[in-house]
C-alpha cells in the first residue's frame, strides 16, 4: 500500500503544509515542537480533519481532496493514540473482536481472530478482564491488537508510549516494531522521543509551525540537524555505546 499525501490545513495563525509518500511496509515518523501540526496531519489521514487543499491517496484511491472526504470508517486506516479508548464495558477479547468485526469479519470469525491476537501478543491471561482492571501497558497492547485485528492498510500511531513508564514504553515500542515488520503494514508515527523514531521509522519529517524543516531517511536527518529544535533532539540522543575494553596484546602482556 502506498500512501501519498499533499496537505494544506489552516490553523489559527498558520497553515500546516506537508507532502510525503509512505511506501508499502515503510514507517514515517513525524517530529516537531508542541503545536507544530503533527496531530493535525494524523487526523487528516484518519479522516477526522478536513483538508483546506491538497489530496490524500492510498494506492491510487482518493481518500480526500478539495471535493472528496471519505469518512474515517471507510478508509481502512487504524489509529493508535496516547489514550487507548477501549470500550469499558467489554473485556479485552471483545475489545479486540470489535476491531476484527469493524474490519469486515462476521462475529464468529472476529472472536477467533481476537483469540489469535491475544495469543500472538501473549495476552491470553487477561482475555476476560475489562479495561479498568488492566495496567496502562496492558491497555495499550489491547488497543494495538484491536487496531491490527481490523487489518488496516495503514496504521497511525500518535504518541502511544507517552503515558507509559520507561520500561512499559520500551516493551511496547519493541512490540509495535515486531508487529509492523510481521504484518508489513505501512505506518505514520508521531513521537517526541527520538528513541521511537530511531527504533521504528525509516523516514523522518520534522515540522515546525506547520512547515517541514527536514525530511529524509532517519539517519540522514539526525546527521544534519538544521534548526534549533532538531539540534536539541540530536543532543538528547544517547551517545554511542562505549567500545569494549581492548584485550591487552600479547607483546604487552609478555612485557615486550
Ligand atoms: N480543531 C482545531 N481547530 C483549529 N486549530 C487547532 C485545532 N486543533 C489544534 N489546533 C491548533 O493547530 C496547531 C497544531 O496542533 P497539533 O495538535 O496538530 O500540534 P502537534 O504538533 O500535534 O502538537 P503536540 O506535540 O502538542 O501534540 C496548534 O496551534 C493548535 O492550537
Amino acid at each position: 500500500m502506498t500512501l501519498h499525501a499533499r496537505l494544506q490545513i489552516r490553523r489559527s495563525g498558520f497553515t500546516v503544509r506537508a507532502e510525503f509518500t509512505v511506501e508499502s511496509g515503510a514507517v514515517l515518523a513525524l517530529m516537531g515542537p508542541s503545536g507544530a501540526g503533527k496531530s493535525t496531519i494524523v487526523h487528516a489521514l484518519a479522516g477526522i480533519q478536513k483538508l483546506s487543499a491538497g489530496r490524500i491517496e492510498l494506492d491510487g484511491t482518493v481518500l480526500a481532496d478539495e471535493r472528496t472526504h471519505m469518512p474515517p470508517h471507510r478508509r481502512q486506516i487504524g489509529l493508535l493514540g496516547q489514550d487507548p479508548h477501549l470500550f469499558p464495558h467489554l473485556d479485552a477479547a471483545r475489545n479486540i473482536a470489535f476491531g476484527a468485526h469493524a474490519g469486515g469479519m462476521d462475529k464468529t470469525a472476529a472472536a477467533k481472530e481476537a483469540a489469535r491476537w491475544l495469543h500472538r501478543l501473549g495476552l491470553e491471561e487477561i482475555a476476560g478482564q475489562r479495561p479498568a482492571a488492566l495496567s496502562g501497558g496492558q491497555r495499550q497492547r489491547i488497543a494495538l491488537a484491536r487496531a491490527l485485528a481490523a487489518a488496516p492498510r495503514v496504521l497511525l500511531i500518535d504518541e502511544p508510549f507517552a503515558s507509559l513508564d520507561v520500561e512499559a514504553a520500551a516493551d511496547m515500542r519493541l512490540l509495535v516494531r515486531e508487529q509492523l515488520r510481521r504484518t508489513g503494514i505501512s505506518a505514520v508515527i508521531v513521537s517526541h522521543a527520538a528513541a521511537d523514531t530511531t527504533a521504528l521509522a525509516d523516514e523522518l519529517m520534522v515540522l515546525e509551525r506547520g512547515e517541514p524543516t527536514h525530511h529524509g531517511p532517519v539517519a540522514q536527518v539526525f546527521a544534519h540537524p538544521d534548526t534549533r529544535f532538531m539540534r536539541a533532539v540530536v543532543a538528547s540522543l544517547p551517545a554511542e555505546p562505549l567500545p569494549a575494553p581492548l584485550e591487552p596484546c600479547k607483546e604487552a602482556a609478555d612485557g615486550a
